[in-house]
């Protein structure tokens, strides 16, 4: 393995953005251009029809996206809308029954490899491998990575540190907390210093100071050109983190772009996405039996 301290691309990453250190800027961008929108560079992700059924279950009913690079994405949409069965999808973790999936230009089930080492991932569920620490885990994910040692200890700490996890680097993954598995498996989807970060309810069972970490990494990760598309419920977050969104509904996208746009004349994304999902149209309906008061 060869000597690759300071370089990035045998690591299939982009230049690191300045937190890990001495590193280079942001990949590709002169002076005014927007975040990762570089001249004739390829969208950060392309959809085209993409289509998923579980039995009788039309999950994903042909999709069609085009993310430009360097933006902080949200993929919103109530449960079963599809969210999760998309980035699944779109990661090359779950194979599409039609559609094309291109990441940074390339095809995602025809060049995977290529694909994998410019992509990072914290898919729902994380299983981990609760055996190792969390220190070990950044190690294996590294070298798994094809980093060189000397990297992988830098960034593992740095990461570790960033996180706040450098006190628990030494206990076993399975006593982390589900904010402490989170940052982990944050940190070992951000190691090998991916194109495009793909994080399925990041913020999901976190506490607030935990979110404020995490938070605060993916916007030092996406102001030096990263890519970060997560699914969330919480229209606020979104609202407040990202400058893109798409809003799926029924598997379908019924709305995407920059948040302005998204939001149109809605006070707030959460009144944009109750009216595009119809559910401001839902009441409680019959439950009159329901509440305190005399039985
Ligand atoms: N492996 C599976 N087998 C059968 N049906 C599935 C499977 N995975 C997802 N589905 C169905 O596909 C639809 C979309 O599910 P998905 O998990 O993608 O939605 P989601 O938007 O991520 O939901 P949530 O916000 O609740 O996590 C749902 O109706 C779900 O029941």
């Amino acid at each position: 393995m060869g000597e690759a301290h300071g370089t990035e691309r045998n690591t299939g990453g982009r230049p690191l953005p300045s937190y890990y250190g001495d590193r280079a800027g942001p990949a590709g961008r002169g002076a005014g251009q927007q975040p990762g929108e570089a001249s004739g560079a390829p969208p950060a992700l392309r959809v085209r029809g993409l289509r998923k059924r579980f039995g009788e279950q039309e999950a994903v009913a042909g999709i069609d996206l085009e993310l430009p690079a360097g933006h902080f994405a949200g993929l919103v949409g109530p449960n079963g809308a599809g969210k999760t069965t998309t980035l699944s999808m779109v990661t090359g973790l779950l194979r599409p029954d039609e559609g094309l999936v291109e990441i940074v230009g390339r095809d995602v089930w025809s060049d995977p490899v290529g694909v994998k080492s410019r992509i990072g991932v914290l898919p729902e569920g994380l299983r981990l491998f609760e055996r190792l620490s969390g220190r070990e885990l950044l190690t294996f994910t590294g070298r798994l990575r094809g980093l060189p040692v000397r990297d992988v200890d830098l960034r593992a700490t740095q990461l570790l540190d960033v996180l706040d996890l450098s006190a628990a680097q030494h206990k076993l993954v399975v006593d982390y907390s589900t904010g402490m598995r989170k940052k982990i498996g944050l940190a070992a989807a951000l190691l090998h210093n991916p194109e495009v970060l793909f994080l399925d309810e990041p913020f999901e069972g976190v506490d607030p100071v935990s979110a404020q970490v995490i938070r605060g990494v993916l916007e030092r990760y996406t102001a030096t050109g990263g890519t970060v598309v997560f699914s969330s419920h919480v229209m606020e977050l979104v609202e407040s983190l990202c400058d893109w969104v798409a809003v799926m509904a029924a598997g379908r996208i019924v709305a995407h772009g920059p948040l302005a746009e998204v939001r149109g004349e809605a006070g707030t994304l959460q009144d944009a996405f109750l009216s595009l999902v119809g559910a401001d149209r839902r009441s409680a309906g019959d439950l009159d039996w329901l509440g305190g008061g005399p039985k």
